[in-house]
């Protein structure tokens, strides 16, 4: 399959990815062809990005990568720049997939998508050789320009497999089954059948883009289980219909109660946070030392909306003091009823439902270190069809949304005992749970100092050598030996007059490579070691070892042919020196071999070159 990825000798590694990439956080992957769509969701749904802004989104050259500390929610989230293969040698694919939660392929609804899922196959099929543990999830993104009658074909066709998916290309029928013969060819010999992808519709212009995520994630989160079972039972006891327990920044839900998720309800419940963001960007945050005061004098200072939106909302709300400027009245209603797309609002900062429509944004004037047990933030909205949108803060960073009948509200006593229990239950579970994380990355440090010592204490090397059939095994069984065509190119090599073998290896324990080398046979009485005149083994860049082998043999550079499998050693083209690059799974071939020299004899007296077959 063909597949439009810029040639990796174009970018220099190290400018996509940066060194210290590595961390023990669970990561979540952006995938897919450039302009899907992939930055736009990055920074909307995790950095409070408008939409509309994401217009002016320049490409991705190098991966972007975002640390996500909220509460349950602790990963990072990788955007890839689309036109680069990570699964080309020249990048370390072990690193950058083994610690992957999830996989998220984002393919454009808009535009023709034949390549999207040719590189979908590609990018699920290896990853899923590196790490089997992924999850794969499939976003068929930008569908807000698409007829509901269109999304629904496409989606129903998607949710089987990728194959019937080919359909609503719109190709014409020979291309269509062409393209359907390939894949269905390919999926057949990668045996991929068991790769299980689920699929989303998503747009970043409205609320699915959220909701997807919060699949995704809760997808993630161990403790989920545990979260719904309290959300169950704090509904079953309170006369609630729905809950979501939400991440107040990205309106992310990461648990819900297990009766069916309607679309209604949750936006509904996720426009709720924005419109409290949007009532204390108009009422400001008060002084904290001010809270004490009974009544809410407020002071009608406005807050830049900017700082406040990247407030917790806990921080912001539990600070507020609410009251109608000038009154000094409790209860006095701080803004006028508003009947706005069928919800009424009215802002107070009395607790009672006092038989009129009220939405409480409730600090209880408690500082934020010593919040009294009943005075998180909270706030109520009557719904025109006499139901009531009821929001408690359960820390500083995770809300509790729920939808409930407004006879039931009248009990809002029991409602919030029950949320007191329950919000003691999530802070024990999210106590376990970082309990758990640290112990478990203490235990993987002291496993890691273990191995460590053990490697520095034991000097014997980690492979045995089977003479039988010239090959070495590791601690871990798997069998090493030498590439088919290797014996044949060396003995070759040494019947040229003037012609030297030189080894440059990049190797953190030398000794057991030497060792190594000096126990392959070529044949029946000559040891690898003694075909080989010059060595040059440690960690390092080629460029190094190239040079140091220049100094010690006093061939010259532009009179070397360096054979390497990793892209990134082409380096040594800077020098002078003919670089081949050789495919990893074969080795050196002799019909390579071959034309590498006719080609070096060409171009000897030319400058550097890649010699390319
Ligand atoms: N209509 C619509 N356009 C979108 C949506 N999401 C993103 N876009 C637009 O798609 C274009 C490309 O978005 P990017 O986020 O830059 O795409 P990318 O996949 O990161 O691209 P590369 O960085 O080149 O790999 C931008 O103009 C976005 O405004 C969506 O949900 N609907």
């Amino acid at each position: 399959m063909e597949f439009d990825y810029s040639h990796p000798s174009e970018y220099d590694t190290g400018d996509v990815i940066d060194d210290h990439y590595g961390s023990d956080k669970p990561r979540i992957l952006l995938m897919g062809l450039q302009r899907s769509g992939k930055s736009s969701i990055q920074r909307v749904v995790f950095g409070k990005m408008p939409p509309n802004d994401t217009l002016y989104l320049e490409s991705t050259t190098k991966i972007q990568r975002e640390d996500i500390t909220r509460s349950f929610i602790d990963f990072q989230i990788w955007d890839f720049p689309g036109q680069i293969n990570f699964f080309d040698p020249a990048y370390d694919s072990l690193d950058i997939f083994e610690s992957v939660g999830a996989l998220i392929f984002v393919i454009d609804a808009q535009d023709d998508y034949s390549d999207a899922l040719s590189r979908l196959f590609y990018t699920v099929t290896s990853a899923y050789k590196v790490n089997p543990n992924i999850t794969f999830e499939v976003l068929l993104h930008k569908v807000d320009g698409l007829s509901d009658d269109y999304k629904i074909g496409m989606y129903t066709l998607l949710q089987t497999t990728i194959e019937p998916a080919i359909n609503t290309c719109h190709l014409d029928l020979d291309t269509q089954r062409d393209v359907q013969q390939r894949m269905s060819d390919a999926l057949q010999d990668a045996e991929c059948d068991h790769i299980h992808l689920t699929y989303y519709l998503t747009s970043i212009y409205d609320h699915s883009i959220y909701e997807a995520f919060s699949k995704i994630i809760q997808k993630l989160i161990r403790e989920l289980p545990t979260l719904e079972n309290l959300l169950n039972v704090l509904c079953s006891n309170s006369g609630i219909d729905k809950a979501y327990l939400f991440d107040t920044l990205t309106k992310i839900y990461i648990a819900t109660d297990s009766s069916p998720v309607d679309m209604q309800s949750y936006e509904l419940c996720s426009d709720m946070i924005d419109v409290v963001i949007d009532i204390e960007c108009i009422y400001g945050i008060a002084d904290r030392t001010q809270n004490s005061t009974p009544n809410g004098d407020y002071n009608g200072e406005r807050k830049d909306k900017g700082d406040l939106v990247q407030s917790p909302l806990s921080e912001d709300l539990d600070t507020r003091k609410m009251g109608n400027p000038g009154d000094n009245d409790d209860s006095a209603l701080l803004g006028a009823s508003d009947n706005q797309g069928g919800i009424q609002q009215t802002y107070s900062n009395g607790d009672q439902m006092d038989g009129q429509d009220s939405t409480t944004l409730n600090n209880g004037g408690q500082s934020q270190q010593e919040p009294a047990a009943e005075n998180e933030a909270s706030s109520l909205i009557k719904l025109d069809n006499g139901d009531v949108l009821y929001m408690r803060e359960v820390n500083r960073l995770l809300v509790l949304i729920c939808l409930l009948r407004q006879d039931n509200f009248e009990k809002h006593g029991l409602i919030d005992y029950n949320f007191q229990c329950f919000k003691e239950a999530v802070t024990e579970v999210f106590e376990f749970s970082q309990k758990r994380n640290t112990q478990q990355q203490q235990r993987n440090e002291t496993q890691l100092q273990v191995t460590e010592t053990q490697q520095s204490q034991d000097t014997s090397p980690p492979f045995t050598y089977h003479e039988e059939d010239n090959s070495l095994t590791d601690k871990m069984g798997e069998k090493l030996v030498l590439f088919k065509h290797i014996t044949a190119v060396f003995t070759m090599i040494q019947s040229f007059p003037d012609t030297k073998i030189g080894i440059a290896s990049r190797t953190g324990t030398p000794d057991w490579a030497r060792l190594a080398i000096d126990l392959f046979k070529v044949d029946d009485t000559t040891t690898l070691q003694d075909t080989i005149d010059y060595m040059e083994i440690y960690p390092g860049r080629k460029t190094q070892h190239l040079t140091e082998l220049a100094q010690s043999s006093g061939i010259s550079f532009e009179d070397m042919l360096f054979f390497d499998d990793e892209r990134r050693n082409s380096e040594v083209k800077s020098l002078g020196v003919h670089f081949v690059l050789v495919d990893p799974a074969k080795g050196v071939t002799m019909h390579q071999f071959k034309a590498a020299l006719q080609q070096f004899e060409r171009q000897a007296k030319m400058v550097q070159t890649t010699l390319s077959f």
